[in-house]
């Protein structure tokens, strides 16, 4: 087997396919490709026996032809600068796909959470976001991180509290961060938006018919079978929400292991399961797959990787039988892995738009922080009625059944949670659209990661184009 590239040179291999099919010069594709500032930080962490340890860390500010960047904090042991670099240039690319006003930054602190105390991951955080601050890495208006793989609310909770200590009195300080508790300046539906923007991507994809007809399927997701890789925040909700609108979860891989049910799946049972149990094998009524990458390799007709990158390269994508891949993981697939899949006729959905429902929904967030508006309960009471003879009125005038999300935001008013998963849902919905017309509009666009590579760079290289060169 040749030698692998790292993940960034595998992001810069795409954006190189991509740039061919654009118009902007060489020495401004370059500027694109480039991450900006790289910060590496080593600072000591004590431990709860005493002993000091040297924790490694990152962050990645990959453009800045819009501010603040914006991007996930990962805490994971295989975090290095490459692939903090990689991460970082995926959301300057996602950001631009979703029309969301950020440049893409990243984070990452090169530990596995798992080994370390809650107070001792609570310093580790503290320590970095002290680190980011000292050298102006941190701010609403500089660079805001948010959750990702290894992280949550309450990281970002501590990354607050840690920022507002050192900034007192700082007005718009909330908007330093995104993900956070809802008491805590977050906003109802973060938690579950990258796995709800998954899901709503791959619905339109499976509800437009030159990709149906493509791959052999029947319109829509409902009846299809689904396969997740890593039940945690990402593959646990996009499992929930395939599962709800009518799909079959008919495997679900874990890093110990993987569990096949022809009847599908329930996540949430499975995940208290594995809770309980301390894994995910032999749950009630399921088989155990011989083993967790064998889930990857099992028939279905859309598979998810939620893990990590990589997963499925050189070595095993001539075994995937998915028909549609939806990467809900940042690079999942390498480029080699991309070319065997793409030559079989799958369809593969890319990363750096598919899991843009966090980035969408932590910028709903970020202006709720910055407009110190709380998005309330109070309208509902007052619309609710109104609003049920609004929705039977537009479809007696579309002749057509309004989607869920606009259901939901109609019969019950101005809720947060509905606010946050229609802006979300007409979001995805818009970027897949316009990824299959450019993808549609030129035979010699290989697939729909090249089409997306193209909508970013068209939309990043436009801002450097208006905005001009420094000096
Ligand atoms: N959290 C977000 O909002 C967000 C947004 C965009 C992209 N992403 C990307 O989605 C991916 C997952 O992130 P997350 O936030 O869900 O992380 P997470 O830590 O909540 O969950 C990841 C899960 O994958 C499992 N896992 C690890 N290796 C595995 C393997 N080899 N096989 C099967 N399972 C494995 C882990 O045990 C864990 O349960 C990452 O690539 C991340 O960059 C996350």
């Amino acid at each position: 087997m040749a030698e692998q590239n790292s993940f960034f040179e595998n992001v810069n291999k795409n954006f190189d396919r991509a740039s061919q099919f654009t118009k902007w010069p060489q020495g401004l594709l370059e500027q694109i490709k480039a991450a900006n500032s790289v910060l590496r930080l080593r600072f000591p962490l004590k431990r709860d026996d005493g002993s000091l340890e040297v924790i490694e860390a990152y962050r990645v500010q990959h453009s800045h032809h819009k501010t603040p960047c914006k991007g996930g904090i990962r805490f994971s042991e295989n975090v290095d600068q490459d692939e903090v670099m990689a991460l970082a240039a995926l959301m300057t690319y996602k950001c631009a796909i979703v029309n969301v006003p950020f440049a893409g930054g990243k984070g990452g602190i090169k530990i596995n959470p798992k080994k370390y105390s809650e107070f001792e991951l609570q310093k580790i955080t503290r320590r970095y976001t002290s680190e980011l601050i000292k050298k102006n890495f941190i701010g609403p208006g500089i660079d805001v991180p948010a959750p990702d793989y290894g992280t949550g609310a309450r990281e970002m909770a501590w990354i607050l509290d840690t920022y507002m200590s050192m900034n007192p009195g700082m007005i718009d300080g909330a908007a330093c961060v995104t993900g956070k508790p809802v008491s805590q300046g977050g906003v109802r539906g973060r938690t579950e938006a990258t796995g709800l923007g998954v899901f709503y991507g791959v619905r339109e994809v499976c509800n437009t018919h030159k990709v149906m007809d493509k791959v052999g399927l029947s319109l829509g997701v409902e009846g299809k079978r689904v396969i997740i890789q890593g039940l945690g925040n990402v593959g646990f909700h996009s499992a929930k929400f395939f599962r709800a609108f009518g799909a079959k979860v008919v495997a679900i891989a874990e890093y110990e292991g993987a569990i096949y049910s022809e009847q599908g799946l329930n996540e949430e049972e499975v995940f208290k399961h594995r809770k309980k149990t301390g894994s995910i094998l032999n749950f009630p009524g399921a088989t155990n797959l011989p083993s967790s990458n064998a889930a990857l390799e099992t028939e279905c007709d859309i598979l998810i990787p939620a893990a990590l990158e990589s997963v499925i390269n050189e070595s095993n994508a001539d075994r995937v039988k998915a028909k549609i891949i939806g990467e809900a993981a940042n690079g999942p697939l390498t480029p080699e892995a991309d070319a065997i899949l793409n030559a079989k006729g799958v369809v593969i959905i890319p990363d750096m738009y598919l899991n843009a429902g966090g980035v969408t929904v932590s910028y709903f967030e970020w202006l709720k922080n910055l407009s110190h508006v709380r998005y309330g309960r109070m309208e509902k009471r007052f619309t609710e009625n109104m609003n049920k003879q609004i929705l039977a009125q537009l479809e007696d005038l579309t002749g057509k059944k309004v989607s869920s999300a606009e259901r939901a935001f109609i019969e019950h008013g101005a809720d947060e949670v509905d606010l946050v998963y229609s802006g979300l849902e007409e979001t995805m919905v818009s970027a897949t659209r316009e990824i299959l017309e450019v993808w549609n509009s030129n035979d010699a666009i290989p697939d729909m990661r090249t089409a997306a590579y193209i909508v970013a760079i068209n939309k990043v290289g436009t801002s450097y184009d208006e905005l001009g060169i420094f000096p």
